[in-house]
């Protein structure tokens, strides 16, 4: 069944067919069929009708198969026809599209015709999940890193993640994998050439300067490949969503700010301390970002006491839940891209005043200090009103109290008159929005692999690696890494012993050269055989029926 096609297995049988638009009542419906039966298809169902022209869109009445072209017998009265020779089609086998009334019943009948095609049992079959996709790889019409750019294509929900896999589906990605791999197996060549002829045979370099500029060249690629790996990173965040934590003291204003940002009420705001005790999260699309905002149990220094308790004169001690509510704040804090720190002014008597947790500071000046990822909003400031000038106040007295914070991150805002008033900015949440996404975008663009090296732009296309990339570069990046250790370790011997040839087992090293290429022969799909079926299951396993 299975013939040999590029040195991949050729999916020549059976001929498969799907709806590919989606199901349900629409005014037209696409159903695509692939394989060797698709002209045969055609003429059973269109008996007696003018063969299709290649690439040409024709009008034709659709009749069930082996029966009279007669009007109990038709299927669809006008079905636009194309029919796409192998092997330039999209899935590299002959290629046939119906375009039917999109009615369930048409639809219905049309696929049941098709099935009834071939009297050939399994010749014709419906297609699995991803299958056109399948074939369009194992013919050689697309690659791996572009299949997975489809696979993100089709599951983008928002803009920036649209742009992104529409990016990785051209093969820059490939090209460039396949370039660093080819550069590999040319140095792997120039070792082995000293192995096989260095007895016998005049070289321009000696050994050990060979081997020392193979090194400079794995040196370089290991540097593009780290700035790639970074890339990927960023990357990632576009894909699977930005992690934002809500950080503060009890009654801060937490949930208020998450529900004024989300635009309704997921958190419960509540004028009782403690409200919030364990992570709610809710995924949004902020400025075409993908985001998951947990809001969090309140951080507060065992000897504070809420303000009522203040009042009162006795200290509250923060109870077991609360304990873990607030480690799990602080866990989740650590683990988060952006870190929203929250701090409140409060009035005291009539006076108004801002007295930041300490332990709210601690975890938000040692977060700002190890990623630059920390945003701070001072809220309640509505509380300030004929007051306003002392704002500029309370804000040096957040950036003293967080040097690693940037200024220009500070934001004074005010859940209340965001929720009051309608006016554009209202509690300013609009401009610590703005402030959001500009992080947003600092985290997410590409970067370039030297200072010197300004255009960042050539390292755009980076962003589609995915994390199988990433982490099959990682692999890579270790064995290019065990042999410059090798080369290193070799050439100071030469040095020490003065020894006339180089003193690296070329063998090991070359050895090294081959495991790094074929790791990335694994990423476009390359490889041995048994690595691509392996991939190709999880691949595959986001695609829908149809594609
Ligand atoms: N005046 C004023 N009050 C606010 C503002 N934002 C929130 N509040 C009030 O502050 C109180 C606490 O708000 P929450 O949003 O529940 O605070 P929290 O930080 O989530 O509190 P916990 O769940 O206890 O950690 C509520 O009574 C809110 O109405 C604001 O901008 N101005």
């Amino acid at each position: 069944m299975a013939t040999p096609m590029n040195g991949r297995r050729f999916y020549g049988d059976p001929t498969i067919y799907a709806l590919s638009t989606a199901p349900g009542r629409a005014a037209i419906a696409i159903i695509r069929i692939s394989g060797s039966a698709c002209k045969d298809i055609y003429h059973s169902l269109c008996p007696g009708q003018k063969p299709l022209k290649p690439r040409y869109a024709a009008v034709r009445t659709l009749y069930r198969p082996w029966a009279k072209p007669s009007p109990d017998n038709l299927l669809d009265s006008s079905a636009l026809v194309l029919y796409f020779p192998a092997p330039k089609t999209v899935t590299g086998e002959d290629l046939l599209e119906l375009h039917v009334h999109g009615g369930t019943a048409v639809v219905r009948a049309v696929l049941a015709a098709i099935s009834q095609c071939s009297s050939a049992p399994g010749a014709i079959r419906y297609a699995e999940a991803g299958e056109f996709t399948r074939r369009a790889f194992m013919n050689d019409r697309l690659d791996l890193t572009q299949v997975e750019a489809l696979g993100d294509t089709l599951s983008a929900n928002t803009e920036q993640q649209r742009r992104l896999s529409v990016r990785g589906t051209t093969n820059n990605l490939s090209i460039r994998y396949e370039s660093w791999r080819k550069m590999l197996l040319a140095a792997r060549g120039e070792l082995e050439a000293l192995i096989d002829f260095s007895e016998d045979q005049h070289f321009d370099e000696s050994p050990s300067e060979l081997a020392s500029s193979v090194a400079d060249q794995v040196q370089d690629l290991v540097l593009l490949i780290d700035t790639h790996r970074r890339n990927a990173m960023r990357g990632e965040l576009l894909r699977n969503g930005i992690a934002i934590s809500l950080l503060g003291a009890p009654n801060a204003g937490k949930s208020s700010l998450l529900n004024r940002i989300v635009g309704r009420e997921a958190a419960i705001v509540s004028q009782e301390a403690g409200t919030t005790r364990d992570v709610v999260e809710v995924g949004i699309d902020l400025g075409g970002y993908l985001c998951r905002l947990g809001d969090t149990a309140g951080l507060r220094s065992a000897v504070l006491a809420t303000a009522k308790a203040q009042q009162e004169h006795m200290q509250e001690k923060i109870s077991m839940i609360e304990e873990e509510g607030m480690r799990r704040a602080k866990q989740r804090a650590i683990e988060s891209d952006v870190v929203i720190a929250v701090l409140s002014l409060e009035l005291e008597g009539k006076k108004v005043v801002l007295k930041p947790d300490q332990e709210v500071i601690d975890t938000a000046a040692e977060l700002a200090e190890q990623k630059s990822n920390v945003l701070v909003v001072l809220n309640k400031i509505d509380l300030l009103s004929g007051h306003a000038s002392e704002l500029e106040n309370f804000r040096r007295q957040v950036a003293d109290a967080l040097p690693h914070v940037r200024l220009e991150n500070i934001f004074a805002i005010s859940c209340r008159d965001a929720e009051i008033f309608t006016a554009p900015d209202a509690g300013h949440i609009p401009s610590f929005l703005s402030g959001l996404i500009r992080q947003f975008e600092d985290m997410t663009s590409a970067v370039a692999a030297t200072d010197d090296d300004t255009d960042a732009s050539i390292w755009q296309e980076s962003l589609g690696a995915t994390e199988r990339h990433r982490l099959l570069l990682d692999e890579c990046q270790f064995h290019l890494e065990q042999f410059l250790g090798q080369v290193e370790a070799g050439t100071q011997n030469t040095e020490d012993s003065g020894l006339e040839e180089i003193d690296v087992d070329i063998v090991l090293a070359a050895e090294n050269l081959r495991d790094a290429a074929n790791c990335l022969a694994r990423i476009t799909g390359k490889g041995e055989a048994g690595d691509v079926e392996e991939v190709l299951g999880v691949v595959f396993e986001k695609f829908c029926v149809g594609k």
